[in-house]
């Protein structure tokens, strides 16, 4: 069957190895058509700019997942060094407020179209309501979604980083255009490890998310080109 999302790969596949050769191996059996890749704080800790820099070169978009979170200024000047590097994506925190938020887009401004796109990070999708409570917010992680994706919104950002689970409401409450990208997405039968707030690739298309991190449930199979080969199709046979 033939892969529907080929100009648009809804696939963000998470390359946190530890070994650069291991992940140049999978990146090496991978196609741009068929999925895009993020790099986070694990490779770009142990890698730097320059590993970044090689997928980009590869002809990959890459989503530099480094969720900054600080002062205005200091955010500004880290999301003009990613667009430096030719990144598809960048991200901050929705939690680091509207000025920073806005500092950061006054930031990619003077890249005009080659700006990457600029999203914030909602509530992780690791966190239970519980844990949210724990750190002093009271609110259902549904409400806290939606309370951050507006002020994301609002700050004139492209998208936020969410579960799955508040895609439905999201895109009910934001509009289409609201760029939606889901972590914790977990193919039926696969460990949740980490993650709670967990969808099925499937259930992540259907729900109205516009791209699914998947992180283990490939990387760490015997064969991850054939699971991203089947979860496209299950994707295409959906859509
Ligand atoms: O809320 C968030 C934000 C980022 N992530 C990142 O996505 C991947 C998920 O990997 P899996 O192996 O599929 O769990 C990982 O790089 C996280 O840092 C997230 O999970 N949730």
């Amino acid at each position: 069957m033939q892969d529907s999302n080929i100009h648009d790969p809804k696939i963000l596949i998470a390359l946190d190895f530890a070994d650069r050769q291991e992940a140049l191996a999978l990146v090496a059996r991978l196609d741009p058509a068929s999925c895009r890749l993020k790099v986070g704080k694990e490779m770009f800790t142990l890698f730097g700019p320059e590993f970044v820099r090689s997928l980009v070169d590869a002809g990959f978009d890459v989503f530099l997942d480094l969720k900054f979170h600080d002062i205005p200024n200091t955010v500004a000047k880290a999301v003009a060094a990613a667009a430096e590097l030719g990144v598809w994506m960048v991200n901050v925190h929705a939690s680091g407020g509207p000025r920073m938020m806005q500092a950061a887009k006054a930031a990619l401004q003077p890249y005009g179209d080659k700006a990457p796109l600029l999203i914030a990070v909602t509530v992780l999708t690791s966190m239970t309501g519980e844990e949210l409570h724990q750190v002093g917010v009271l609110r259902s992680p549904a409400e806290q979604v939606l309370t951050l994706a507006r002020l994301t919104r609002d700050a004139g950002l492209d998208g936020v980083v969410c579960s799955a689970q508040e895609a439905s409401l999201l895109k009910a409450e934001l509009g289409p255009d609201f760029k939606l990208v889901t972590p914790g997405i977990r193919p039926a039968g696969s460990e949740a490890g980490d993650q709670r707030r967990i969808m099925t690739p499937e259930q992540a298309l259907a729900a109205g998310s516009d791209y699914l991190v998947i992180g283990r449930p490939i990387t760490q199979a015997d064969d991850p080109a054939a699971v991203l080969a089947q979860i496209n199709r299950g994707l295409a046979a959906a859509g």
